[in-house]
């Protein structure tokens, strides 16, 4: 295996991806470790625009092949502006959201295809895939809830979909973990955030740290 790892943080609205990955950086931190954390869609200037663009709760009239290309548009930025650069320069880059969440939200639940949306993909960044991949697990309505509750960041455009498409995401991401059992690994996100993190430590002290 590569000495540095691109690992990437995926699942339903309000799963506690970002909550945990700033609690894993810290720890890597603490190891020494040189990390990298980056999100999706965003990460640099250019992606953060087209960020904007996608989440804009205005922009109801988003057709889903547009935004299933801006998604693809921003990933080939940040991963060429960002993430191999990092990953050249010897570090382990940890990114909340990556392909994954294009083939189960644009892919599986908008209906355009995991096929045709993996197409598109190839174009933006090649055969590229994470090394690992996190799946946080939880029924949407729990996670929805989460993010309503706490009302910690602005509700976007995705947010605002019905339960029935976020439950559709949720379905989506297990035809992905089916596609790529060995890379994706599903992790409780139902549990205390205390939890969750000793879940995830687990999994990549393996990898980062005891090597
Ligand atoms: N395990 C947990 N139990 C209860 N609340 C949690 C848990 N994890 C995160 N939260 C809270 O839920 C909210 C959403 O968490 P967070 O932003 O980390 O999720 P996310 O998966 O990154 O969401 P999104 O992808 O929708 O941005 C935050 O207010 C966070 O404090
Ligand atoms: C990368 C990516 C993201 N999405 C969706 C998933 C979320 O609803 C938003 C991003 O918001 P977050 O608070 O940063 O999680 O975008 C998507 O549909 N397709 C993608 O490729």
């Amino acid at each position: 295996m590569k000495n540095n790892l691109f690992i990437t943080f995926e699942g339903p609205e309000g799963a506690g991806k970002t909550t945990v990955i700033n609690k894993i950086i810290e720890r890597l931190q603490q190891h020494n470790i040189d990390v990298l954390g980056t999100r999706e869609p965003g990460g640099i200037e250019i992606a953060e625009k087209i960020r904007e663009v996608i989440l804009n709760p205005a922009h109801t009239a988003m057709d889903e092949r547009t935004e299933a290309l801006l998604y693809a548009a921003a990933r080939s930025q940040h991963f060429f502006e960002k993430v191999e650069p990092a990953l050249k320069a010897g570090k382990h880059v940890l990114c909340d959201r990556f392909i994954d969440s294009s083939l189960a939200y644009q892919g599986f639940a908008r209906g355009i295809g995991i096929d045709e949306v993996l197409s598109i993909n190839e174009f933006a960044i090649g055969k590229r895939m994470p090394d690992i991949t996190l799946y946080f697990d939880i029924e949407p309505a729990v996670g929805l809830a989460r993010i309503h509750a706490h009302n910690e960041r602005e509700v976007n455009r995705l947010d605002n979909e019905s339960l029935l498409f976020h439950e559709q995401v949720r379905k989506g991401y297990y035809e992905v973990i089916k596609r790529y059992p060995n890379r994706i690994k599903i992790i409780n996100a139902d549990q205390s955030i205390e939890e969750v993190v000793e879940e995830v430590w687990n999994i990549l002290r393996m990898l980062v740290v005891q090597k």
